[in-house]
């Protein structure tokens, strides 16, 4: 077996959820004759994902969201799945990455599945003429949603799109579990460092902040968290972390993880106020939370090491990790969320893909939540596959919690 049909078979067997459904698409065919275009991250969880749509009798055209994140084995494997194709190829330039995104959207996709929101960006400016196939789409990310719901406030979005990140058995296993235990290891691979007892900054106490918090205290490492909102912040600050601005945070931290979905996190002001040796990274979206571009043209040396850049600033050095992008699938240790994890996200991507493909023309154009019978048929499934069983409300409960008129 080839390395990338080895890593799908790898992926697939702690899936259970997918598997499930799988075998329910292979019978149903619910999406027999449907194209669906993607762009997600195209690894083993990714693929098994795809494999599902096609079993239930899809086109799948893909392509990946990241320049970094592809493996190229992988994108070889799903190119000999019975009716996929694949165009993602690992270190591609912006212009190749576009490349792929207009070979997927040349499929003429009736369903788009995105991550980051590139797919629907490309569709609403420079390819309009493909507008009127689309019955609907699906974002699996935070960032995707937010500018998904700016596009829908300024009435710019023309079809529904569900937005599978923000249903609870997305966010609260997906942005804090894996993002909090993937972004570890992925430093932890690249570095060979040691997390305990060191200064780990965590920019963001959202839902990926706070996994990777919690993970890093958990390692031993002195975790300070910054933030924007007062709440996450007083939430962050009861948890049991040090709570400071970015700028006093500079000075102490030894590693940081930016989470925050948002630009210029760590710029020139913060640059210089860094330890010797201290090393950035970035959970969160795009290569913009580090202003790399900034050490890019003001660094008096950079070396070059496989999934670290180094930036010599006055003498001191400064480490990024896979070029400011996601580090836990960019570097070239970073292998994504665990399988686990991406099982429950990717059943909720093939369950909302054909609640769209069934329901998105009843839709007018906005962003949808996942119905919650898809949120709650996922932890169901997850919870059949771990042999757990839990109780169930009684009538009596029942009518008590939907009572109004029983006091004290
Ligand atoms: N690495 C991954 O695999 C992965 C997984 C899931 C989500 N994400 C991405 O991670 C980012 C965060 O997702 P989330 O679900 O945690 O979002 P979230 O909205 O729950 O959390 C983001 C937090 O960052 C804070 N923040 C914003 N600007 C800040 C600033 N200047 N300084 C400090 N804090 C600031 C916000 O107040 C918020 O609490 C998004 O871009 C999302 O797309 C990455
Ligand atoms: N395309 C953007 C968006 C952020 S990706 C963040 C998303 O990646 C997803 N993700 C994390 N790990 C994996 C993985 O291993 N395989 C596929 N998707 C993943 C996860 O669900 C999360 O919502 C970028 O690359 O910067």
């Amino acid at each position: 077996m080839k390395s990338g049909q080895q890593k799908m078979d790898w992926a697939r067997q702690y899936m259970p959820v997918l598997g499930s459904i799988r075998r329910e698409f292979e019978e149903k065919r619910p999406l027999e004759g449907v194209t669906i275009g993607m762009a997600l991250h195209v690894e083993a969880k990714t693929a098994v994902l795809v494999e599902t749509l096609a079993a239930g009798g899809a086109e799948v055209y893909i392509t990946g969201c990241n320049p970094l994140s592809t493996q190229d084995d992988v994108a070889e494997a799903l190119n000999e799945v019975a009716g996929v194709h694949c165009y993602a190829k690992r270190a591609c330039s912006n212009e190749e990455y576009y490349a792929a995104i207009n070979r997927v959207l040349d499929a003429r996709p009736s369903i788009t599945i995105d991550d980051g929101m590139d797919l629907i960006f490309e569709l609403h400016t420079r390819r309009q003429d493909l507008l009127p196939g689309i019955i609907g789409g699906c974002e699996e990310t935070t960032t995707g949603i937010h500018r998904l719901r700016s596009m829908a406030d300024e009435g710019a979005l023309k079809f529904p799109v569900i937005a599978v990140n923000d249903t609870p058995m997305k966010r609260h296993f997906d942005n804090v579990h894996g993002t909090g235990e993937s972004s570890l290891s992925a430093i932890m691979a690249t570095t060979n460092c040691l997390l305990a007892g060191k200064y780990l900054v965590v920019a963001g106490y959202g839902y990926c902040g706070r996994g990777v918090a919690r993970k890093a205290r958990g390692l031993g490492a002195r975790v300070i968290v910054t933030e924007v909102d007062t709440r996450r912040a007083l939430e962050a600050h009861m948890e049991g972390f040090a709570v400071m601005p970015m700028e006093a945070a500079s000075a102490l931290g030894e590693i940081f993880i930016t989470t925050t979905g948002n630009t210029s996190i760590l710029t020139e002001r913060h640059f210089p106020l860094l330890r010797d040796g201290a090393i950035l990274s970035n959970a969160g979206h795009f290569n913009v939370e580090i202003d790399v571009e900034w050490l890019e043209k003001n660094a008096g040396d950079i070396e070059r090491r496989d999934g670290i850049d180094t930036y010599v600033l006055d003498g001191h050095k400064i480490h990024v990790l896979a070029e400011g992008r996601l580090v836990n699938l960019a570097t070239p240790k970073g292998m994504g969320h665990p399988i686990e994890v991406m099982d429950l996200s990717f059943a909720l991507q093939a369950l909302s893909a054909k609640y769209i493909l069934e329901n998105g023309k009843s839709l007018v154009a906005g962003v949808y939540d996942v119905p919650n019978a898809i949120d709650e048929e996922v932890a169901g499934r997850k919870l059949t596959s771990l042999g757990i069983t839990i109780d169930a409300l009684s009538e009596e409960q029942e009518h008590y919690m939907s009572a109004w008129d029983i006091g004290t």
